[in-house]
């Protein structure tokens, strides 16, 4: 078993190893991932033109780069392992007939057009259980099936029985900020939302810069620590790689998207034209603990990976721990602020949402929802409870956009980002001979003629040295 990376591609097409390359790769990988995830049956059956717009800025014939990608992994001896989603898309082409009588799906919000394909074609009688305001699961392509089958008899499951009724209400409010108002009763009495004052706990975050966060917070305190999933299903490579930017050392950045950047104020001059939400956090690590990261990576290695009945915390991304229910959950500060998530959705024009936005707002209600005994809300969760924030009362039904499109659109940002960054660096050099560089407040440049101010972001001051010279 294996993962199929852009590193990979670059090989494996005989692409020369430059950052549009990257870029090319990277998009390529996307739509060969989404080929996999689809109900297609050949690759030339997918719409690109519709569904990818990006590729015709990279000059390159895609749907031929796709097949031979195709060709490669089907290949046994390639040096790369077979993949889940590959077996999978191989099995859907195989047009299996699987002898059951009865096929019963759970987690139904999450499937891919793959796998609805091979259910669709069975004569067996089916049952899909699912809960469409959980999926969280976007980023690989997944489709919710409830939406997908018509002629089924619909049954809603309204009551939880492990949350109560004040989880149940914060549940409701949580997802009306996604204009969704669906009935939700918790029945369990025993359960509240209220402080934690003991062990054991888990503790969700929404991304591996939060887990991070945490890890910081109570390792140096000897706090027995568990990680739902195993510790080694938690990577903190782009932390790393993300202080290599920092540290002035680009040499040291493993991640071949992050090679494009060349020093710390690219990165961050990305940041502000781009959503990518994961980069933004390990961004946000870096510069809370600076220097001492190196340190806490090398904590973080020599951890026990111990089970989760000897932990005082349970560890956990909201991703791993769906389906999953604790007696006592704490939720980390690490979630899209709602604020943001109620400006987003009340500024949207039309049927068309991003569906990262719902995804953002389905974390919130996944994790809120968890607890069995005891939830601990974070700081934006509770003003949202006590009503601080307006939710607008709309009806809208909003629909899904492409999610390959928006996924690919952080790639046509890196693109323009790099057309931009070249031509901007030549005007520098050639006008002014200057060559900048900047670590947070520390600015190196070679021929300055402003003092600059430490109170100034690194950004501000690039833009009002550039403005004056
Ligand atoms: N009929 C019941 N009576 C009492 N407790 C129940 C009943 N059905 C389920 N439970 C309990 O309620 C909790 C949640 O059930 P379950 O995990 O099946 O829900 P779910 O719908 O899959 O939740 P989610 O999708 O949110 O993870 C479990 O602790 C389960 O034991």
């Amino acid at each position: 078993m294996d993962t199929y990376r852009v590193n990979d591609v670059i090989t494996d097409l005989g692409l020369r190893r430059n950052e549009l390359n990257i870029i090319y790769a990277t998009t390529l990988l996307n739509v060969f991932n989404f080929y996999l995830h689809s109900e297609y049956m050949r690759i030339d059956d997918m719409p690109l033109s519709t569904l990818f717009k990006s590729w015709s800025h990279f000059g390159k014939d895609m749907p031929a780069d796709l097949n031979r990608l195709f060709k490669l992994q089907k290949n046994v001896n390639n040096h790369v392992g077979v993949s889940h989603d590959l077996y999978m898309k191989l099995f859907q082409l195989s047009k299996p007939k699987l002898d059951y009588d009865y096929i019963f799906v759970d987690e139904a919000q999450d499937l891919n057009g793959a796998i609805i394909d091979v259910i669709q074609n069975q004569d067996a009688k089916l049952m899909l259980v699912g809960d469409s305001y959980q999926q969280i699961y976007g980023f690989r392509l997944s489709i919710d099936a409830l939406n997908q089958f018509d002629g089924f008899k619909n049954y809603a499951l309204t009551n939880s029985f492990r949350f109560g009724p004040e989880t149940a209400e914060l549940a409701k409010k949580v997802l009306s900020i996604g204009y969704r108002t669906p009935q939700i009763f918790g029945l369990n009495k025993q359960q509240n939302i209220d402080k934690i004052t003991k062990y054991p706990y888990a503790y969700l975050c929404r991304s591996n810069a939060g887990i991070f966060d945490i890890l910081i917070q109570f390792m140096s305190k000897g706090t027995k620590i568990a990680f739902e999933g195993g510790k080694n299903s938690y990577n903190f490579s782009l932390i790393r790689d993300v202080y290599a930017l920092y540290n002035d050392e680009p040499q040291l950045v493993k991640n071949p998207q992050l090679k494009m950047f060349r020093d710390w104020y690219e990165l961050e001059t990305f940041l502000n034209t781009s959503g990518d939400r994961e980069l933004s956090a390990a961004v946000n690590i870096v510069d809370k603990y600076k220097d001492d990261i190196p340190k806490y990576l090398h904590e973080i290695h020599k951890l026990p990976d111990i089970p989760k009945e000897n932990a005082e915390i349970i560890l956990s991304t909201v991703h791993k721990a769906k389906g999953m229910e604790y007696d006592q959950v704490k939720l980390h500060n690490d979630f899209a602020e709602i604020g943001y998530l109620n400006k987003v959705i009340s500024e949207t024009e039309g049927d068309y949402i991003a569906g990262q936005t719902l995804e953002e707002i389905n974390l919130l209600y996944v994790a809120a929802t968890r607890s069995k005994h005891k939830l601990e809300l974070n700081e934006d969760l509770e003003k949202l409870r006590s009503k601080e924030y307006q939710i607008i009362d709309n009806t809208t039904n909003f629909k899904r956009r492409n999610v390959v499109e928006e996924i690919n659109e952080v790639e046509l940002a890196k693109y323009h980002f790099l057309k931009q960054k070249h031509s901007k660096t030549s005007n520098i050099k050639n006008k002014n001979n200057v060559k900048i560089t900047t670590v947070d407040n520390k600015i190196k440049i070679n021929n300055p003629t402003v003092v600059p101010n430490n109170r100034m972001s690194s950004y501000d001051f690039i833009k009002q040295y550039i403005k004056n010279n």
